[in-house]
């Protein structure tokens, strides 16, 4: 289908593109063939759509499942869920499963996790792959150079009875991280400084891949997070195009492809070609990224950490001066504070943007030989069952438990907060988590978006605090 264009410099987007292309409507849609279908049990309707049609799932063995949304982080079976609401989405995402034959890493399974922490990890997630879940932070999987982004309900269904969907063609942009990064400065910080320069709206319409020297510094976890948040610029979809570091990421997982070599050929000829040309084009010093902390309530309001809380007065317009006025009122913040004096009741270091092995250990190596501060209730919540495994053979748990921080889990826990671990009203929350929305961590809540290591230096000085400095032995 796409040896016409062979001659045509593509990007890494349009190459998958053109490979999953089954056909194009006059309207401007294009039918695509999906190689992989994630679910998880926030989504359980798509199947009762199924059933009430008679049709059954196309492509069983191409779909994988997951509960994450609605498990307790503090015990490990279905009967334990003390809510019962919450115990019948895990209930019904084993039944629906089990019913089309689905493969689910249901609890107990070593596999288990939050969805996007798991493709990556069994090797689901690969090159080249067109991957889609009935969930926005799919956009993670594209880290793996895959073209991967969440659908609405009524897509999950439709996927699950053809193995297809409907897509329009989204536009292309390249960003571009060049420089290097200081120490105690993380993806995390990378993608929060992409967003607050291009805002939340930045990448709408667009497919992003991200390129430049920080990016192909990156480790693979750094990578997923960075694409975790792609989403939360706007983006369709966030891609990283691979290279040694994917290979030696994917090799030997469980779902690694057999025809090793073979593979490797292939992905090897996906990254866009040189003289490709993008729809828009985004460039950033990654020499001049610091630790970043959010104050409001988009993933965009985001600042270094030595700055303060903006001043409404400043705002462009009237109608910016509005929203800021209702965001500092919200998060019980005052113009000027600067923000490492701003105290922390809770930390949570989790979710599937920060909740991998790199990110415990970064986390871990600030809570060393430290104490949880007076009054902070910090949490942390491996994404996934081969992540906590591995933690615990480095004794991270052990040196999380000396410095007073809970080791829960694996499951999406206060990132949303669905399966009943939320922070009380007026509580302010250090989060690794990706969005800072009013409400997202209970009613009322206070949330602040920061890498592990920041959520780490938060919980033992007992308020948002440079990393930098802690690693320096300054404080
Ligand atoms: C529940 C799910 C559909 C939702 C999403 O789409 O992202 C959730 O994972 C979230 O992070 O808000
Ligand atoms: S960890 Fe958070 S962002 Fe990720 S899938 Fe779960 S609820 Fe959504």
């Amino acid at each position: 289908m796409s040896e016409q264009f062979d001659d045509l410099p593509r990007t890494m987007f349009e190459k998958i593109w053109d490979r999953h292309r089954v056909l194009d409507r006059e309207d401007g849609q294009t039918l695509l063939y999906v190689d992989r279908h994630l679910l998880h049990d926030g989504g359980a309707t798509a199947f009762d759509v199924l059933r009430k049609r008679g049709v059954k799932p196309r492509a069983p063995d191409r779909t994988f499942a997951t509960p994450d949304h609605y498990v307790a982080t503090d015990s490990r079976t279905i009967a334990e869920i003390q809510d019962p609401r919450h115990r019948e989405m895990v209930e019904k995402l084993a039944r629906n499963t089990a019913e089309h034959g689905i493969r689910m890493f249901g609890l107990g399974d070593p596999n288990q996790g939050i969805i996007h922490v798991v493709g990556p990890e069994t090797g689901l997630s690969q090159p080249g792959m067109l991957l889609v879940c009935g969930d926005s932070h799919t956009s993670t999987h594209g880290a793996l150079g895959a073209l991967a982004f969440g659908i609405g309900s009524t897509e999950v269904a439709h996927v699950l009875a053809t193995q297809t969907l409907w897509q329009r063609k989204p536009k292309t942009m390249r960003i571009t991280v060049d420089g290097t990064l200081g120490d105690g400065v993380t993806a995390k910080d990378v993608i929060l400084a992409i967003i607050a320069q291009i805002s939340a709206a930045g990448a709408t319409g667009h497919v992003i891949e991200y390129a430049g020297s920080v990016i192909r510094g990156l480790s693979m976890e750094g990578r997923l997070t960075l694409c975790n948040m792609s989403i939360e610029a706007g983006g369709r979809a966030g891609m990283v195009a691979p290279d040694e570091t994917t290979y030696a990421y994917i090799k030997g997982r469980p779902y690694a492809p057999a025809d090793w070599d073979d593979a490797v050929a292939r992905w090897k000829r996906l990254p866009s070609d040189p003289g490709a040309t993008f729809d828009a084009e985004v460039t950033l010093d990654g020499s001049a990224i610091e630790p970043m902390v959010t104050w409001g309530n988009s993933p965009e309001d985001a600042l270094p950490i030595g700055g303060s809380i903006p001043d409404p007065a400043d705002a462009a317009d009237e109608e910016r001066r509005e929203v800021m006025h209702r965001m500092l009122d919200y998060m019980g913040l005052t113009a000027g504070t600067r923000l490492d004096t701003l105290p922390v009741d809770r930390v949570f270091i989790g979710s599937c943007t920060n909740s991998r092995i790199e990110d415990m250990r970064a986390a871990a190596d600030v809570a060393r030989g430290r104490q949880v501060a007076a009054g902070v209730e910090a949490w942390v919540v491996p994404g996934s069952e081969p992540v906590k495994r591995q933690a615990e053979a480095e004794g991270l748990h052990e040196v999380f438990r000396a410095a007073g921080f809970a080791w829960r889990e694996p499951g999406c826990s206060m990132c949303l907060g669905t399966n009943g671990d939320i922070a009380a009203p007026g509580v302010r929350v250090a989060s690794t988590s990706n969005r800072n929305f009013m409400g997202r961590q209970g009613p009322g809540a206070r949330t602040h978006l920061v890498s592990p290591a920041m959520a780490a230096a938060a919980a033992v000085t007992g308020h948002f605090t440079d990393v930098r400095k802690l690693l320096a032995g300054e404080a």
